[in-house]
């Protein structure tokens, strides 16, 4: 089996029944909903909802209370070589003294194994996923030293690169300009065209409809999940955000 191939007929995510508690102090309880391939998730909800330990349980980082998360039918540790995450942006130290390339060539080993080099081949693909996001004049600069709008689209190149299934992005869109936005939005159908599935922790209530296909609507509790039209409803968006908000969705 190729490293990209997927178990076949396998959800990419499937939780069940999940609890996740910090020093017993629960934040999400009993989460349960299934996300098909293919398919653009938006997972939306107010600060402190739950999201982020939402991808910390997904990946293994945290221990659930109760309940369990699955990626392709198996825990993440037996599934990581199909998964590929975009981590939030400030969440990673810059010091570390490396380039552009060399962030995205890190994608590549999973690819590679650890034992073999990257070689010209290598190179060139990580240069091709630095050129889509329009970064391939910065190839050689320090991470340390481009804007955070770079540093994010540096990440997404990296997580082209890598080829996964399944993609965990942690809010890609915040604090990035007009253009790098309209550069993710068209990276993420990208990825859709290829049949990959894509689940993003997003905060802007106003492009849900615009980005996603499905949205998975979160505070604490799973206020709702499944297709944009259906669930992304001024009901359901209250009930999340409690009160009335902006809202620009479909019902
Ligand atoms: N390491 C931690 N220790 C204790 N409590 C935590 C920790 N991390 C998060 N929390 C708490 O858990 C709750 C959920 O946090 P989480 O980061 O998952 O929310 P979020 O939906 O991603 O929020 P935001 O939109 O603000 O990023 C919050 O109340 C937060 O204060």
């Amino acid at each position: 089996m190729k490293e990209t191939e997927a178990p076949p007929g396998a959800f990419p995510l499937e939780v069940r029944g999940l609890t996740a508690a910090y020093r017993e102090k629960p934040v999400l309880w009993d989460v349960s909903f299934t996300i098909p391939e293919g398919q653009l998730v938006g997972v939306v909800g107010p600060n402190g909802a739950g999201k982020t330990t939402l991808l910390k349980v997904v990946m293994g980082v945290m221990r659930p209370a109760a309940g369990r998360a699955l990626v392709f039918g198996r825990p993440f540790e037996k599934a990581r070589r199909w998964v590929g995450y975009v981590p939030q942006r400030g969440s990673v130290d810059w010091d570390f003294p490396t380039d552009a390339l060399d962030v995205v060539m890190m994608g590549l080993y999973g690819r590679l194994g650890w034992l073999r080099r990257p070689g010209r081949r290598e190179r060139e693909i990580a240069l091709q996923c630095l050129e889509k996001v329009g970064m391939s004049e910065f190839a050689r600069r320090q991470i340390s030293q481009l804007s955070g709008g770079q540093q994010q689209r540096v990440f997404l190149a990296r997580a082209l690169a890598q080829d996964a299934r399944l993609y965990l992005m942690d809010e890609p869109f915040a604090g990035v300009d007009y253009r790098t936005e309209r550069a993710i939005v068209a990276l993420l159908r990208e990825l859709k065209e290829r049949g990959r599935t894509v689940v993003c922790v997003h905060h802007d209530l106003s492009t849900v409809t615009e980005y996603f296909d499905r949205v998975v609507l979160l505070n604490g509790r799973l206020i709702a999940e499944g297709p944009v039209q259906e669930v992304f409803t001024r009901e359901n968006v209250e009930a999340a955000y409690g009160g009335s908000v902006a809202f620009a969705g479909g019902g």
